[in-house]
């Protein structure tokens, strides 16, 4: 780990796994009777010291509101541990966790969402307190519920505590919501996308005052975003996830200065400039992020990666998108004659190091071998090239073997640690 950091460990994950059973649906079916399996977090191990904003950074379906759920023990593990203070909670029972809920709270994306419209600010800001029997008297728990609206700025408290939250702007209701989570004075907040549903114009004030109410009642955070633009302002670390895993982690400054992983260079590169005359070209990694449930072997970055090489870790799905690509730049009739050089391509979506090619009616295997010949000359520098191990041309098939490649490790490089075979 890059953090040589003194303050208590609050939140320690060791090879935490979430993995979620796939049953019925189109991909349980695929993957048979047994189901398949999204690995959602997939071997995360990091440190939360106190104080810190550690921010979870990622596209769509990386994996960063599992992990968070899971590290306040919403989710249960099924793999690796999570530390609070030392305690694994997993281990715990319901009633077991009820003492440790309190220090914990989450902040969700949208706050109209998180609140009951049926239930005035005066009662669901004091909800916890009542949940947590924290209370004696119902003067005691307007007393707190006051204090916490100041707090979040909802003042004067007297115009606030009998609305509902039909009766709130989307800001407001964001300080209802953080007002009820800082109300039993918890000592860790995971805020999943709190701004990413609010107008422009308030989400500076509302990451303002969580840094002031962090400060105020010594919180610490997880913070959980695709945006980096805010994670920069916001984060004292940041944890940049891809499919489940972790591929850079370290301080801001460091990330922001000299991003290491591919993946956080291109995530940099499509952050946008703020001043539109100095609008750089938008440079999002190529392809769509992969089915967390079929994630691509070896490293999972390398299908979109520009810098992958051989011990990437290619396969059978890569061969196939090339083809296709190679195919969608022809002209049609060009197309339908390359297309039946070989036949059904689906084997080539169980994924494998070992592709195997037929040819179509009326070809020989001498065809596939031209053809792949062919796509290679026109783009030699493709890497899926380099990672080829060996092909063979057998009477009735090509069998192309590719290097298995590993999926590499997070590992230290000066101050951050980066999980990519460059490093
Ligand atoms: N309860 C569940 N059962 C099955 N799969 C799940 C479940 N929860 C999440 N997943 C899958 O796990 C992966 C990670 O999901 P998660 O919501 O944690 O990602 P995310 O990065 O927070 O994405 P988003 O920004 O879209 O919320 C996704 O492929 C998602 O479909």
């Amino acid at each position: 780990m890059s953090a040589s950091d003194d303050r208590e460990v609050i939140i320690e994950a060791r090879d935490l796994e979430v993995h979620f059973a796939l049953r019925g649906g189109s991909l349980g079916r695929v993957f048979g009777a047994g189901g398949g399996v999204v690995k959602a977090v997939d071997g995360v191990s990091f440190q939360l010291h106190r104080g810190e904003v550690l921010g979870i950074v990622g596209e769509s379906g990386s994996g960063k509101t599992t992990l968070g759920r899971a590290v306040l023990g919403l989710v249960q593990p099924t793999g690796g541990q999570l530390l609070y203070r030392g305690q694994d909670l997993s281990k715990l029972s319901e009633k077991e966790l009820r003492p440790f809920r309190k220090n914990l709270q989450m902040v969700f994306q949208d706050p109209s969402a998180a609140l009951n419209p049926s239930m005035d600010i005066e009662t669901a800001v004091g909800h916890p307190l009542v949940i947590h029997k924290a209370v004696s008297s119902k003067a005691e728990r307007l007393a707190k519920v006051s204090e916490a609206l100041e707090r979040v700025g909802l003042s004067p408290v007297e115009r606030f505590l009998t609305k509902y939250p039909s009766d709130l702007s989307g800001g407001q209701k964001q300080r209802a919501v953080l007002a009820r989570a800082i109300i039993m004075r918890p000592e860790l907040l995971v805020a999943d996308e709190p701004v990413s549903m609010l107008d422009m114009s308030v989400r500076a004030k509302i990451l303002e005052l969580m840094l002031e109410l962090k400060s105020d009642l010594d919180l610490t955070y997880v913070y959980i975003t695709h945006d980096l633009a805010t994670a920069k302002f916001f984060c004292d670390r940041i944890a940049i996830c891809y499919l489940g895993r972790v591929v850079e982690i370290g301080p801001t400054a460091e990330i922001f200065a000299d991003p290491k992983h591919p993946y956080t260079k291109a995530l940099l590169k499509a952050v946008p400039e703020p001043d539109p005359s100095k609008s750089v070209a938008r440079d999002l990694p190529r392809g769509e992020i992969p089915d967390a449930a079929a994630p691509p072997l070896g490293c999972s970055f390398h299908p979109r990666c520009p810098v992958a090489f051989d011990a990437c870790g290619w396969e059978t799905r890569d061969l196939r998108a090339l083809l296709e690509q190679h195919w969608v730049a022809m002209p049609e009739e060009e197309y339908e004659s390359e297309r039946a050089i070989v036949g059904n391509l689906d084997d080539l979506d169980a994924a494998s190091h070992t592709a195997v090619l037929r040819p179509g009616r009326g070809f020989a295997s001498e065809d596939v071998q031209a053809l792949l010949d062919r796509v290679r000359a026109a783009d030699p520098d493709e890497p899926l090239w380099r990672g080829v191990r060996g092909v063979e041309t057998r009477p009735n098939e090509v069998q192309i073997d590719f290097d298995p490649g590993t999926d590499p490790e997070l590992r230290l490089s000066n101050t951050v640690d980066v999980a990519c075979h460059l490093y």
